[in-house]
């Protein structure tokens, strides 16, 4: 029985990086045109804006970030409702359901969710639609669109209110055929079932969108300033001496295939248009003036956006046969950022300029792009609640949006391409946008824009006769989001200097993707480093004589400055007893935060020699010895000065002596299994793993379950529990990345 007959319910989000921001609006923009009355807040308003326990329906969209953790922005919420003294009627009221969102490649799957979810029953709460679970890793919308299409009528049924339109799709528009495509019709399509399709994988550190790159999913997902990116791929991107990219479309895009359905297809709702552009062309704008981001706060951050300067940017790897891996210097003395080891924080990259420029061509607006603009709403837009995103001014310039606020990486969502069919003109190009945005596309749209990672570009460039106009990518694109890199300096060494490393992400034109490109952030990076005086890398080319790193030209590193910010809730810390001995593995720039551990407890051992320090194992991979092998210099002299007990070091690329080689740091964690057991049973050893959260978490996890099952002679199973008692004991920690 609802308990308030009321259209009100109360729609709470907990985001880290905006997702879960972003569904819960879109959720409540629906609720909308279902006549409900939704009350959107961010969980960090409990207490001031809304009383749980006070409430008798609400709808939670939450996501996990760190290690299984809440986002900061839910910290306050969740910390009250662990308190032991709440009685187990204490929610009784409450009505709930609950929208977990998360990453599989994460241990602790959608543990946030999953835990409120157990915590709100303990404590008497009801739910009134079963809750969800979205996976980044296949992408959210898999699960998330069935959720929010299925909400309305157990929400409404709930509320005692008419539903309506109960007998159709209350989100989809059905729509049939509207052509059909003949076999010779050369059709814009992306699926070539014959083609496999070299996606960016997550494996090679991407972050949620493929052009990110932060080593640390930390973020996102993150590059724990380290990066790792796709092969060394085509460095044409950058040369390229025009001012647009180099447009390519792969073969297969070519290619035409029947359609998905003959009949009918149900498309999102589409979103009525209400931003509205006008040139001021009279009035002159000064871009470098404008607040980043209009000044608009960014969830993690600890500290406000201080620019950084740059001491020294260094290459440590020059090999084609791996990874481009640089490690960069900053000089935070005045930043107000603090930090311990095995923080991260946090970059502003800009978009690349040739991209940009690229984009703007394409839509049209080129020659404008640095006049002055004024952004409205729409008089009389049907869009319920609009106004302009927070993080663009109202008056800037296009340049200027499409270079610091928007991302114009991330693939397109299905509310944007819904929007592009309506911007079409080609008949076939149109159907096809209608069947990737439609419920019955969803595995094409996986498979042929997510994995790809599809840019809006590259939808552009692959839909010919698709001319949106500039205000509705304004509309959709995403906010473009901070990277996060691990530290992998101690500030006992170097106070007020940080160091970070991470690896070059190359995307190549392949599978969709219409130009060769870089991860934003270690691309825009990279040329800086090309572009200062002392190490002008003519290799790579310079690029649009446009681009915004021309203005680095000739410059001394000391005179770059980048807009940085400290994070919060960092937990990839040191113990606080320095007698706990440590195993840590962290292979390629996963080694990041772990330099900075054996810098801090080098310092920690010269000031005070007679205290008794634990031991220290670091298991460290990387593909070729004489080719990737990162701080190998201060590796060596960290085991010369006994600060590093053990060095276990893998090459999975150099030829070795016999088959049984380790290759990997989880075969030196079978090799020397019982020893490990044996620190972590008797001597209450602290495991820390950083790095690639697809393969090699995964894969150290199985090796710790393998050792523990074969030294105390147990079940797998049996192994598996006491993996999991670490994990809760937090001695068994992971900062890890997609
Ligand atoms: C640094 C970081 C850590 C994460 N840790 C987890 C995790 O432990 N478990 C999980 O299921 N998902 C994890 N994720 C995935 C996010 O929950 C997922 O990408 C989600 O869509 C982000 O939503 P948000 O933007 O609203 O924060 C992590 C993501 C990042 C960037």
């Amino acid at each position: 029985m609802p308990v308030v007959p009321s259209s009100r319910f109360l729609l709470l989000y907990g985001s880290q990086t905006g997702q879960a921001k972003a569904i819960s609006e879109q959720i409540a923009e629906k609720a909308y045109e279902q006549d409900l009355k939704p009350e959107l807040h961010c969980l960090s308003l409990t207490e001031k804006k809304f009383f749980l326990e006070r409430e008798t329906c609400v709808v939670i969209v939450i996501s996990t970030t760190g290690d299984g953790e809440p986002p900061d922005t839910a910290s306050k919420f969740v910390r009250r409702l662990r308190k032991k003294t709440l009685a187990s009627d204490y929610l009784s009221k409450l009505n709930y359901t609950l929208l977990g969102l998360g990453d599989s490649n994460y241990t602790n799957f959608c543990n946030c969710g999953k835990t409120l979810d157990k915590r709100f029953s303990e404590l008497g709460a009801k739910r009134f639609y079963n809750c969800a679970w979205g996976d980044d890793a296949v992408g959210l919308e898999e699960a998330v669109d069935p959720w929010i299409d299925g909400l309305w009528s157990s929400l409404k049924s709930f509320l005692q209110l008419p539903n309506i339109q109960e007998n159709i799709n209350m989100n989809a528009e059905q729509i049939t055929e509207t052509t059909s495509l003949s076999s010779d019709n050369c059709t814009p399509d992306l699926t070539d079932t014959n083609n496999s399709c070299n996606v960016v994988k997550s494996t090679e550190n991407m972050n949620t969108n493929s052009s990110s790159d932060s080593n640390h999913n930390n973020s996102s997902k993150t590059e724990n300033g380290t990066l790792q990116t796709k092969s060394d791929g085509d460095k044409n991107a950058e040369s390229s001496t025009s001012s647009s990219v180099e447009i390519e479309m792969s073969a297969n895009i070519r290619q035409s295939v029947p359609p998905l359905s003959k009949s009918s297809l149900s498309l999102p709702v589409m979103s009525p248009s209400y931003i509205k552009l006008d040139y001021l062309s009279d009035e002159d704008i000064n871009i470098d003036n404008l607040p980043r981001q209009n000044d608009c706060d960014f969830p993690s951050a600890s500290t406000c956006v201080t620019m950084a300067t740059v001491s020294d940017i260094q290459k440590l790897t020059n090999d084609k046969r791996v990874k481009k891996t640089m490690l960069v210097e900053l000089d935070i003395t005045t930043s107000g950022i603090e930090y311990y080891p095995g923080d991260s924080f946090s970059v502003i990259c800009p978009n690349d300029t040739v991209e940009v420029n690229t984009l703007l061509d394409r839509l049209g607006v080129i020659d404008k792009k640095d006049t002055c603009i004024q952004l409205g709403i729409i008089e009389g837009t049907k869009k319920k609640n609009p106004s302009i995103p927070k993080y663009i001014p109202e008056k800037c310039t296009l340049y200027y949006i499409f270079t610091t606020c928007l991302d114009i990486r991330e693939p397109p969502k299905k509310a944007l391409l819904r929007t592009l069919v309506e911007h079409t003109h080609d008949s076939s190009e149109k159907r096809r946008l209608q069947e990737l945005c439609s419920k019955q596309g969803m595995k094409d749209y996986t498979e042929y824009i997510r994995k790809p990672s599809l840019s809006i570009l590259d939808i552009l460039n692959n839909f010919t006769s698709c001319k949106p106009n500039v205000e509705c990518l304004i509309e959709h694109l995403p906010r473009l989001q901070s990277r996060p890199y691990s530290v992998c300096t101690s500030p006992l060494i170097s106070p007020g200097r940080l160091q970070f490393v991470f690896n070059v992400v190359d995307i190549t034109k392949d599978c969709g993707r219409t130009y060769d490109r870089k991860g934003v952030c270690t691309g825009w990076i990279e040329q800086m480093y090309n572009k200062t005086s002392s190490n002008v890398d003519t290799s790579q080319g310079d690029g649009d004589s446009e681009n915004i790193c021309d203005k680095l030209e000739h410059v001394k590193i000391s005179e770059l400055l980048i807009p940085v910010f400290g994070r919060t809730n960092q937990s990839f810390h040191l113990p606080d007893d320095v007698s706990t001995p440590l195993i840590l593995i962290g292979p390629g720039t996963g080694v990041a935060p772990f330099i900075g551990y054996l810098d801090h407890r080098s310092i920690q051992r010269d000031r005070e020699p007679a205290v008794s320090y634990g031991d220290i194992w670091l298991l460290y991979g990387c593909r070729h010895e004489k080719a990737d092998y990162l701080f190998r210099d201060k590796l060596e002299s960290h085991v010369s000065s006994s600060i590093l007990t053990k060095l276990l070091v893998s090459f999975s690329r150099d030829d070795h002596p016999s088959s049984d080689y380790p290759r990997y740091v989880q075969d030196n964690i079978k090799l020397y299994g019982s020893e490990l057991v044996h620190m972590i049973e008797d001597k209450n050893a602290v495991i820390y793993v950083c790095g690639d959260a697809n393969n090699m978490a995964k894969d150290v996890n199985e090796a710790f379950i393998e050792i523990f099952s074969k030294t105390k002679d147990i079940s797998l199973d049996e192994a598996r529990k006491i993996i999991l008692k670490l994990r809760l004991a937090k001695r068994y920690k992971e900062d890890v990345w997609t």
